[in-house]
C-alpha cells in the first residue's frame, strides 16, 4: 500500500489513546524507579529530571553533539526536534525516549555508568523471583505431554510469555486470573512451514520469563527436525525496559543451566548450538530504531528473505510491523504489514492500540466487554503472513 493511502499514525496527543497513559502515568513512575534504584550522582539525576520535564511539557530536543549517534538521530528527527513531544507519533517518540534515557544515565558516556543497564535491577529481580520456579519447571512438564502436543505447548508458552513484560507491569498488578484468549490464530498454517531444512529467525522481545520460553521453543525446533538453524535477534542496547540484549541472553541461559534436569540440558544444547552454526545470535541496530519494518535496512531485509519463517515476538514488533497506525481491526494482517520479504508470524499479547486481522464477530463480542481487552495483555494473537 503506498504511503499516502495508509491510515494515520497513532499519536501521543489523543487523550483516549493508549499512549496518553504511557506518557502521563507509566513514564514518570519508570523514571522515579530508575532514580531510586541506582546511586546515581547529581549529573544523572538532573538529566533524568530534565528528560521527564521535557517529555511532559516541552519541545523535543536532539541528542548532545558528542553522542556517537547524534547524526543518525538528527536525520531521523529532522521533522520532530523543536516540536512538542505531545504532537509526535507514539512509536517514534517512545523509541527516542529510551535512547534519551540511556543518555541521561551515562550509558554511552565515559564515566562510571558506562554500559550499566538502567533496567538491570528489574531484569535480575525477575530471574531470581521465586515465581520463576514454575516457568523453570515447565519444560520438564512439557516433555511429559504426548509427542504431538509438545511443540504446541512450547509455542503457546512463548506467545503468552510476552505478557510477562516488566515495563508493562509498572503501575499495574499482575493478573494471571483472566482467561487466555487468542483473538486471531494462524497456528495451523505455521507448523507446515517448518522442517529439517528450515531456517527460522526469532526476533526476541523481553528478557527473563519471555526469553526463557523462547529458548525452550528454539531448542524444540532444533531438536525435533523443525529447523536446521535458528537466528536469534536481540536488542543491541537496553530498550523499552525489559527488551532482551545479549547480556540478558547470557543471564537467561545461566539461569536455565542452574536447574538440574531438563532446563540444564536445554542450556547445554543451546550453548553447543551457538558454538556451531545452528543457533546464531545477533543484535542489529535497527532493533532500537524508531522506524517501522517498512523501513528495514537492506542487510536485515536480506536476512529475513533468506529465512523460511520469521517469528516476531511482542507488542512493539507488532507496532513496527503494522506501522502503529489506526487500522480498522478487521483489516487483514497481510494488508496492514509492510511488504515482508518472506513468511512472518507475529506472536503478541495485546498491549497497545494497534490491531488487525480480528474477525468482526470476535470484535463485536469483545468490545461489548469494554475497551480493556485491547491493551491489558489479557488477550493474544498469532498471525501469519502471507
Ligand atoms: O514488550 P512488548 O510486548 O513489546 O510490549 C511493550 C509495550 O509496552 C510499551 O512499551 C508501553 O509503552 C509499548 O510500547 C509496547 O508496545
Amino acid at each position: 500500500m503506498p504511503d499516502g493511502c495508509l491510515p494515520p499514525r497513532l499519536l501521543n496527543s489523543d487523550p483516549e489513546g493508549f499512549a496518553w497513559g504511557v506518557w502521563h502515568d507509566r513514564t514518570p513512575r519508570l523514571v522515579a524507579g530508575i532514580r531510586d534504584a541506582h546511586p546515581y550522582g547529581p549529573e544523572q539525576r538532573d538529566a533524568l529530571d530534565a528528560l521527564l520535564e521535557e517529555v511532559a511539557s516541552g519541545m523535543m530536543s536532539p541528542l548532545p553533539r558528542a553522542a556517537h549517534d547524534h547524526d543518525l538521530w538528527a536525520g531521523w528527527g529532522r521533522e520532530r526536534f523543536g516540536r512538542p513531544w505531545a504532537e509526535a507519533p507514539f512509536l517514534w517518540s517512545e523509541s527516542y525516549f529510551y535512547r534519551r534515557l540511556l543518555e541521561a544515565v551515562g550509558y554511552f558516556g565515559t564515566g562510571p555508568w558506562r554500559g550499566v543497564d538502567p533496567f538491570g535491577h528489574l531484569k535480575s529481580a525477575e530471574l531470581t523471583d521465586p515465581e520463576l520456579e514454575a516457568d523453570l519447571a515447565a519444560p520438564a512438564d512439557q516433555e511429559k505431554l504426548p509427542a504431538g502436543e509438545r511443540g504446541e505447548a512450547k509455542l503457546l508458552a512463548s506467545l503468552w510469555g510476552n505478557r510477562a513484560d516488566l515495563g508493562f507491569r509498572i503501575g499495574r498488578e499482575r493478573n494471571d486470573a483472566r482467561a487466555e484468549d487468542l483473538v486471531s490464530d494462524d497456528r495451523a498454517r505455521l507448523w507446515p512451514l517448518l522442517g529439517p531444512s528450515a531456517r527460522v529467525v526469532l526476533v526476541a522481545d523481553n528478557a527473563g520469563r519471555e526469553l526463557l520460553a523462547d529458548l525452550v521453543l528454539i531448542d524444540h525446533l532444533l531438536e525435533h527436525g523443525l529447523a536446521a538453524e535458528v537466528h536469534l535477534h536481540l536488542k543491541p542496547q537496553p530498550y523499552m525496559v525489559s527488551d532482551a540484549t545479549p547480556s540478558d541472553l547470557a543471564a537467561c541461559v545461566q539461569r536455565l543451566a542452574s536447574v538440574p534436569g531438563t532446563p540444564a540440558d536445554i542450556a547445554a544444547r543451546l550453548t553447543r548450538a551457538a558454538a556451531g552454526t545452528r543457533l546464531r545470535v545477533s543484535a542489529h541496530p535497527f532493533y532500537c530504531a524508531p522506524q517501522p519494518y517498512r523501513d528495514t535496512p537492506a542487510d536485515l531485509a536480506a536476512e529475513y528473505a533468506a529465512s523460511t519463517l520469521t517469528l516476531m515476538k511482542g507488542d512493539l514488533n507488532y507496532r513496527r510491523l503494522t506501522g502503529d497506525r489506526a487500522w480498522p481491526a478487521t483489516t487483514p494482517f497481510t494488508t496492514a504489514i509492510a511488504p515482508f520479504p518472506a513468511p512472518v508470524a507475529a506472536l503478541r499479547t495485546l498491549k497497545s492500540d494497534v490491531l488487525t486481522g480480528v474477525p468482526a464477530a470476535t470484535l463485536t463480542a469483545l468490545d461489548a466487554t469494554g475497551p480493556a481487552w485491547r491493551t491489558a495483555g489479557t488477550h493474544a494473537l498469532l498471525q501469519l503472513s502471507p
